[in-house]
């Protein structure tokens, strides 16, 4: 289903899908998950619209730099899943999914359906809600969109970005409730240094126990042509560090298809 209306007035500083009645959706398919623990799972993925952060990489640009959507229900956005017969598994994505409250809605009607969820997040939001496996990805200084790297403008969004993108009390609450993953970009083998103290900080400071295993290693890149510039560097770290390396299946399939 590509979704492709009421797109809303994006003041500066706003997630770009301020409030109204159901869940701002820019896609909802039916493929392969792509990445972490579970790859290769089929998946009905549920795209929400609107992010409080602002990767220069982002691979959802109609959800961050420049939402798109339409608003659907809860009940609209079971009925389409449900069109699915084949799918167990639902993943909700963004955009950042938990920035709205009709997400917990939507992620406990779907439990009580019997569908297995998992929520990709980037880690600067809790809520109490129903999710069997939470797909963090905190987002790394290489992340920020500089003025150099900004895909639309000229670092405007740079200085909010690096304030919010990391929140060591909501990681915590995230690896405390929800059984986890924490997948990380790779773009440099310099990121690596910043992801094992963040791995630190998190186990010295969460009530749940982090393994190697649970912490993943993902190659940017949201093209075949970038994959292939990353990912040896990214398999090599994992190696490295002792740390899950994951593909991006879906990437490696379909390349940048829309609704893969
Ligand atoms: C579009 S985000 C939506 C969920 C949430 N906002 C987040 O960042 O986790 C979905 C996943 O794609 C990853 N991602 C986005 N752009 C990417 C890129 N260019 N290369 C690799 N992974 C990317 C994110 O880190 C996240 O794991
Ligand atoms: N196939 C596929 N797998 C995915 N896993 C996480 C995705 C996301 O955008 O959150 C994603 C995606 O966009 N497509
Ligand atoms: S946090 Fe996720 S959705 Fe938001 S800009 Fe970064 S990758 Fe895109
Ligand atoms: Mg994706």
């Amino acid at each position: 289903m590509p979704v492709n209306s009421d797109v809303p007035t994006v003041e500066e500083g706003s997630t770009g899908t301020e409030t109204k009645d159901g869940l701002p959706v820019n896609e909802l398919f039916y493929s392969l998950q792509g990445e972490g623990k579970i790859a290769g799972m089929p998946s009905v993925f549920v795209r929400t619209s609107g992010c409080n952060l602002r990767c220069w990489f982002c691979d959802s640009f109609h959800t961050s730099w420049d939402p798109t959507h339409a608003w659907l229900d809860v009940d609209a956005v079971i009925n389409r899943v449900t069109d699915y017969k084949k799918a167990n598994h639902v993943v909700v994505t963004g955009g950042e999914p938990l920035l709205h409250d009709e997400t917990t809605n939507l992620l406990d009607r779907l439990s009580d359906a019997g569908y297995h969820t998992t929520v990709e997040t980037n880690g600067t939001i809790y809520h109490d809600t129903s999710i069997d496996l939470v797909s963090i990805s905190p987002k790394l200084a290489s992340s920020t969109p500089t003025a150099a790297k900004d895909p639309q403008g000229d670092g405007e969004w740079a200085d909010r970005h690096a304030d919010r993108r990391i929140d060591i009390d909501t990681l915590c609450q995230l690896v405390e409730a929800y059984d986890f993953q924490l997948k990380f970009v790779v773009t440099d083998r310099d990121d690596m240094a910043e992801i094992n103290r963040l791995v630190d900080r998190l186990r010295d400071a969460a009530d749940a126990v982090i393994r190697d295993s649970d912490v993943l290693l993902m190659p940017e890149g949201s093209t075949r042509e970038r994959l292939s510039e990353t990912r040896e560097l990214t398999a090599e770290v994992a190696m490295e560090y002792g740390y899950q390396y994951t593909p991006r299946l879906h990437v490696e399939l379909w390349n940048d298809a829309p609704e893969t």
